[in-house]
This record gives C-alpha cells, structure tokens and sequence, in this order.
C-alpha cells in the first residue's frame, strides 16, 4: 500500500497569547490545519485576526500556547532550518550589492558553498535579474527589489516558505510579475507556502487553498479549495475566469461577514 507523505505542516489546536507588561492578547483560538507538502496555502482575514501570528509560530519566532505544531511530522525546534521567512518590507542591506544581498542567508547559515551560490545565481537569471547583480537596491526599481527578496528566501533552499504580505507593496504589474514567478518557483522546486494576504485576487491567483480568519482571538471562519480549472492557468489569466470572479465574491462576503 503507498504511504500518505507526512504533512509539511500540522497545526493542532493551536492558541496563542501575548503576554505584554500591560495586557494579555490571545491572538488566535483552536486553529487546527495541514498544509500537504507542495501546496500553497493562502491566510485571509480583516487586520488583527492572527494571520501574521501564525507565520510567526511556524518560523519559531514565538512558541504557542497551547497546541502542537509539526513541521514534517516534527517539533519545530528540530526542523528549524526548514523555513524561510519573507516580508512586505524587502529588508536589503543598502550597503552590499544585489549578489551580496543575495548570499546574506547563506552567509549566515554558514551555506555559502560554490553549489548554493551557484544555484543563487540560478534563481536571480529566473527572477530576470541576471544582469544586474553588481548593482545596489537603490539602484533598483521596488519590484526588483521585491525580486531579490524573494531570490534571498529562496536561496537557503527551505522546504516552507512564509510569506507575509510580499507583494502588497507593489504597483499592480510588478505584483502579478512577482506572483507567476512564485507561482513558477514553487511548482518547478515542489516548495510549501503559507502566504497571508490582504489582496483576495492574489489569493485565488495563486492559492491551492485558501483559508478565511476572522474574529479575536482569530479562528478559522472557512476553507476554499481553489478550482483546478484556475490553479492551472498563470495568475495573470486566471483573474478573468468565471469561476474566479464567482470564488472572489463569496470569498469577498465571507470576509466582509467578520
Ligand atoms: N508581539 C506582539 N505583542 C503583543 N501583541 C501582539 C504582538 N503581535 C501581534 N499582537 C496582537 O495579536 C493580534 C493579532 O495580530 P497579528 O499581527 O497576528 O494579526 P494580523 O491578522 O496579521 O493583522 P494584519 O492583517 O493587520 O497584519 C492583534 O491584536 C495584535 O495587536
């Protein structure tokens, strides 16, 4: 009999409080999901529902509550070289060149062999920024910069990827650019994502699944499939689909209801 593969990501009842000198928040309630290994998961919600607490648990920023996490069927604590981190704010040092920029997570994993810098160099030819690996970010426009940003998580090579809000800040064009390219990385690597969004078009563009938080404490209100008619197309075409303009305004009242 063919063995089912071990989730990349199992969250159990997971609640998280913040415990500050002047209060206690409990950020998120009960939340329990699988995230199988190679899929992109999309966290939507209204602001303060606990999205960006979840990334934060899964890279091990803070430890839960109350709950269990697994990555792989492992304690965080094990596996904590498997995630990645990528944020809104591209985070370059103004100070090292794009490859300098690059090699940084490398250089601090003490990873940066001829292989991986090779394989680096790869991912910035697939980004389209090949030619301009000697230059610095402010010689760069915001969506090559975002471009680095992503070359630089990908290059430690991480089984996850958590990805909060990466494109938010970028025009409209730079931003589906970022997220076929994501969307191609992700397929030809067979990555696992959980990527939290505000943007529900982004979310049906390249979701597999999509899951819709709300309330405080946040807990989990739905989950969405994505259709394969849309997951197969690239996100730019499957924004005019049917389906996904039918999916965007059930998903649209879903958040809207919080
Ligand atoms: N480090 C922290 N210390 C104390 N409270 C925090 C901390 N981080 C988040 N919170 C609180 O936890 C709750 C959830 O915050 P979180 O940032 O996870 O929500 P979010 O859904 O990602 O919000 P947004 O969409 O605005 O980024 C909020 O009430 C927030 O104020």
């Amino acid at each position: 009999m063919k063995k089912t593969p071990r989730p990349a990501i199992t969250l159990n009842q997971v609640t998280h409080t913040y415990f500050t000198k002047k209060e206690e928040v409990t950020a998120i309630s009960d939340i329990t999901f699988a995230v199988p290994q190679g899929e992109l998961l999309v966290l939507v919600g209204p602001s303060g529902c606990g999205k960006s607490t979840i990334l934060s648990l899964l890279a091990g920023i803070y430890k839960q509550t109350a709950g269990q996490i697994l990555l792989f069927g492992e304690e965080i604590s094990q596996r904590s070289k498997c995630t990645s981190y990528m944020l809104q704010k591209d985070g370059l040092l103004e100070w090292r060149t794009v490859a300098q920029n690059m090699r940084l997570g490398l250089e601090l994993q003490k990873q940066a062999t001829p292989e991986r810098i090779e394989y680096a160099f790869h991912l910035l030819e697939q980004m389209g920024l090949g030619q301009f690996a000697h230059l610095y970010p402010s010689q760069l426009s915001g969506g090559m910069r975002q471009r680095v940003a992503l070359v630089r998580t990908l290059a430690v090579n991480p089984d996850i990827l958590l990805l909060d809000e990466p494109f938010s800040a970028l025009d409209i064009q730079n931003k589906i650019v970022l997220e076929d390219l994501l969307v191609e990385v992700m397929k030809e690597q067979k990555k696992t994502a959980v990527l939290v969004t505000h943007d529900l078009e982004e979310a049906l563009a390249v979701g597999d699944r999509i899951i819709v938080m709300g309330g405080r404490p946040g807990t989990i209100r739905q989950t969405t499939a994505v259709p394969e008619e849309i997951r197969l197309l690239p996100p730019l075409k499957s924004r005019s689909h049917p389906v996904f303009r039918q999916l965007f305004e059930e998903l649209w009242r879903e958040v809207e209801r919080n």
